[in-house]
C-alpha cells in the first residue's frame, strides 16, 4: 500500500470558512483521514465542529478521527480518536470507543512506546516530529530510520508527523511511512490547498 495522506485540521479554525476549505482539500485527491484537532476551544467548539466538518468527511467515506477526546469522538459519532501521552490512557479510550474505532497513539520517536501501544492494541503508532513546526512545540525529534524500523517489525500502520511539507515529504515515503499526517503543508500551502494535496498525491505515487 502506497503512503497515504491523513489530515491534521489547524488548532483554530473560523467554522465556515474552513468547512468550504476543507471540502476543497477533500475534493482535490485522495486522503484517507482527516484529525479535528482543536486547542483550548470549549467542549461545545468541538462538538459544532464535529456537526458541520464530519458529515463533510465521512460523505466522501474518509475517516473522521478528533483529537484528545474519547468521550466527544464517541458521543459524536466519530470514526476514532487520537490520544498522546499525557491523554486519556489507551485502555480508557478503547473501552469508550469500542472495538471497531479507530485508536491511534502518539509514540514520538520511541520504540518502546510504539511497541507498548502495538500490544494495547493501537490501530496506528505516531511518530514526530520529523521536521520543525509552527503548529505546535512538538516533544521531540524524529528521524525516518524510526519508521523503516517499525513497518519492518510490525504490520500496524505508522504516520509520520511534524512540519510535513511537499519540499521534505519524500524520505519520510521512502521510509515506508503508511500515513504523512499534515496540518501547516496543506492549509499554508503557498500555492493553495488544491496544489497541496495534489502535490502529495504525486509525491505518494
Ligand atoms: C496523527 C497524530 N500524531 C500525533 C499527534 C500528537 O498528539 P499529542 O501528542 O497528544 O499532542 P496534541 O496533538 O494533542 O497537541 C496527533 N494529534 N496526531
Ligand atoms: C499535532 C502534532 N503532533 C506532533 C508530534 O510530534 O507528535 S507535531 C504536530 C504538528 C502537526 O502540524 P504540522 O503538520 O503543521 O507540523
Ligand atoms: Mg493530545
Amino acid at each position: 500500500m502506497n503512503t497515504q495522506l491523513y489530515l491534521i485540521t489547524p488548532p483554530r479554525i473560523d467554522l465556515d470558512i474552513f468547512a468550504d476549505t476543507l471540502v476543497t482539500a477533500l475534493d482535490s485527491g485522495e486522503i484517507a483521514c482527516v484529525q479535528l484537532r482543536l486547542k483550548d476551544v470549549d467542549d461545545d467548539t468541538v462538538r459544532r465542529a464535529c456537526e458541520k466538518l464530519q458529515p463533510l468527511v465521512q460523505d466522501r467515506d474518509i475517516a473522521f478521527v478528533l483529537n484528545d477526546r474519547p468521550d466527544l469522538a464517541k458521543e459524536m459519532g466519530c470514526d476514532g480518536v487520537h490520544i498522546g501521552q499525557d491523554d486519556t490512557p489507551y485502555k480508557k479510550a478503547r473501552e469508550i470507543m469500542g472495538k471497531d474505532a479507530i485508536v491511534g497513539v502518539t509514540c514520538h520517536d520511541s520504540k518502546h512506546l510504539a511497541m507498548i501501544a502495538g500490544e494495547q492494541g493501537a490501530d496506528y503508532v505516531a511518530f514526530g516530529a520529523f521536521y520543525p513546526t509552527d503548529t505546535k512545540q512538538p516533544k521531540s525529534k524524529a528521524e525516518p530510520w524510526i519508521l523503516e524500523w517499525w513497518t519492518t517489525m510490525f504490520e500496524i500502520p505508522c504516520v509520520a508527523i511534524g512540519g510535513i511539507t511537499t519540499d521534505n515529504a519524500t524520505p519520510l515515503i521512502e521510509a515506508g511511512a503508511d500515513f504523512l499526517a499534515v496540518c501547516g503543508g496543506i492549509w499554508n500551502h503557498p500555492k493553495g490547498v488544491e496544489h497541496a494535496v495534489k502535490h502529495f498525491n504525486k509525491l505518494c505515487e
